[in-house]
């Protein structure tokens, strides 16, 4: 029989050691070093670009001061300490995309260090609580792009260089290695990808390149593996997880010292080398002349004001007034126009018009109106239904005058005939008959419904004891006699009374 210490059992076999780099491209007006409109996403090649963009001899580049603020946003969200005297480097390398035939970067000494971002049980829904520590932040130029065709006629493949790219300005913030599982990675990007559109600094999408992601793998102490190509966060787990369980193999057939620092992309299903140590090039840093040290005053830094951060967003929601769910909050927080709905919403109807079930406003945003978006397949749009609508909808709720279920039924009519927005909804609740039935209100009404329910449900009404699901279906049974008049929890009072059931 095999034998396990209590240690032994628990301990993982193989430790993951994780550090990521992302390229986070900043959204402001101009390019980092030119005057070049920062805007060229989707448009025709080669058509934002200005002489120093493409490198032409005589021209110099000239800080962007908009790029050095939103550095410097950064550096506080992620509490850096801040360099008040950084500077530009150029890395060199020929590539078709990198017209300058170097990237001008800060190598020597970036504008941020030694910061963090921590991910918590509270407000990440994590297991364990995780210091993720922030190495640095430099200012840097993106390159270009290469686009190759194979051209019908000839069948030759040609490469297309599109420089509308090349110098946008991005910054490289590189973590310590302190992730030990892949989810860790995901919680940290999600995290990163939220704060950076709060500050309003990066539109953090990955798809659109915005955003780009290399990870660091090791294993067991060996040497570690750089992974790019990453565009999704499913494909940044993916490559994580193949990248462990390759590094596993060879430990495992006592063949770790193969694995070696090299650079391997991801194709979907497998990683695969792009290049190893003996390939890297020499880029042959050095201080770009042409640029002047940034350096600034302390005061700086504590002037600088940020906007509310994700997380202080996220305390406050599962906090009182608001009450949500982890969930609910978070579902709140990774969309801006849902969450200022949301939080006019909550204003409008429990703050001002002091309507009593403050979970009114959640219930409805959350799930009702993002439900009815979904079903039409659509983003969440404000402009659909009105703020004031939905506010106007959660009073009569609260009053009364129509139940819970009647709302919905309204809500989606509004949805799928949007001009009905502009009439009165006690106009629509008097077409529709949706006004809650003083009789029906009537306890001796709703007992008659229930009774008859019960009646006609034998098997339910005696299988109720194994299976308690069976007392849903007759609430639903009675909802659809009184054609949703009254709230499900009205009749399931009345259902457990007449049957005795808890
Ligand atoms: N033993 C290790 N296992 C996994 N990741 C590691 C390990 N040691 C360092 N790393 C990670 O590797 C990354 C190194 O990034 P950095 O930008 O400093 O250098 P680089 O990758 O060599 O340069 P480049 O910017 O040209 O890619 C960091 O995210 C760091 O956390
Ligand atoms: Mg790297
Ligand atoms: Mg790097």
């Amino acid at each position: 029989m095999l034998r396990f210490s209590r240690t032994y059992a628990t301990k993982p076999l193989h430790q993951l050691k994780c550090g990521i780099e992302i390229h986070t491209q900043l959204n402001t007006k101009s390019k980092l070093f030119s005057l070049s409109s920062n805007n060229a996403f989707n448009s025709d090649p080669n058509t934002f670009i200005s002489y120093f963009d493409i490198g032409l001899p005589g021209t110099q580049p000239k800080l962007n001061n908009e790029a050095l603020l939103y550095a410097l946003k950064l550096s506080k969200a992620l509490q850096c300490d801040v360099n008040l005297d950084s500077s530009f480097d150029r890395k060199h390398y020929f590539y078709g995309d990198q017209p300058l035939g170097y990237q001008i970067t800060q190598h020597f000494s970036p504008i941020a260090k030694n910061g963090k971002l921590e991910i918590l049980p509270e407000l990440d829904g994590v297991k364990e609580p995780l210091t993720v520590e922030i190495e640095q932040l430099q200012i840097e130029q993106d390159t270009g792009k290469s686009v190759y065709v194979t051209e019908t006629a000839t069948e030759e493949t040609v490469s297309k260089i599109d420089l509308n790219r090349a110098n946008l300005p991005l910054i490289e913030m590189v973590t310590k290695p302190n992730f030990t599982d892949s989810n860790q990675v995901k919680v940290f990007i999600k995290k990163f990808q939220n704060l950076v559109r709060y500050l309003d600094i990066c539109t953090g999408d990955l798809e659109t390149g915005a955003m780009r992601i290399d990870v660091n793998v090791s294993v067991d102490g060996f040497q570690r593996v750089e992974l790019k190509n990453l565009s999704t966060t499913s494909s940044v787990m993916n490559a994580i997880k193949y990248e462990f369980q390759r590094q596993v193999k060879l430990i495992e057939a006592g063949r770790g010292d193969e694995i070696i620092i090299e650079t391997r992309g991801w194709d979907g299903s497998k990683t695969n080398s792009l290049r190893n140590k003996e390939s890297s090039l020499d880029y042959k840093y050095f201080p770009d002349p042409e640029l002047p040290h940034i350096l600034l005053d302390k005061s700086v830094m504590e002037e600088l004001q940020l906007p509310e951060l994700p997380d202080q967003v996220l305390s406050k929601l599962i906090n009182k007034p608001y009450s949500l769910s982890l969930k609910d909050a978070t579902i709140l927080t990774y969309d801006l126009d849902l969450l200022r709905y949301y939080l006019d919403l909550f204003d409008l109807a429990v703050i001002s018009n002091g309507v009593k079930n403050s979970k009114l406003p959640g219930n409805f945003v959350i799930h009702e109106i993002l439900g009815n978006f979904s079903k039409l397949n659509m983003r969440f749009d404000p402009e659909l239904i009105p703020v004031a609508k939905i506010n106007e909808l959660v009073q009569l709720i609260d009053n009364g005058t129509i139940s819970n279920s009647s709302a919905k039924l309204l809500l989606q009519h509004l949805f799928n005939n949007n001009e009905d927005i502009s009439r009165p909804l006690s106009e629509l609740i008097d077409e529709f008959d949706l006004r809650k039935e003083e009789t029906v209100d009537n306890d001796q009404e709703l007992v008659s419904v229930c009774q008859e329910i019960i009646n006609e449900n034998e098997k339910t009404v005696k299988n109720l004891k194994k299976k308690p699901n069976g007392l849903k279906f007759l609430v639903g049974q009675a909802m659809r006699v009184t054609q949703g008049k009254v709230n499900a929890a009205e009749f399931e009072r009345v259902f457990k009374g007449l049957l005795n059931v808890e």
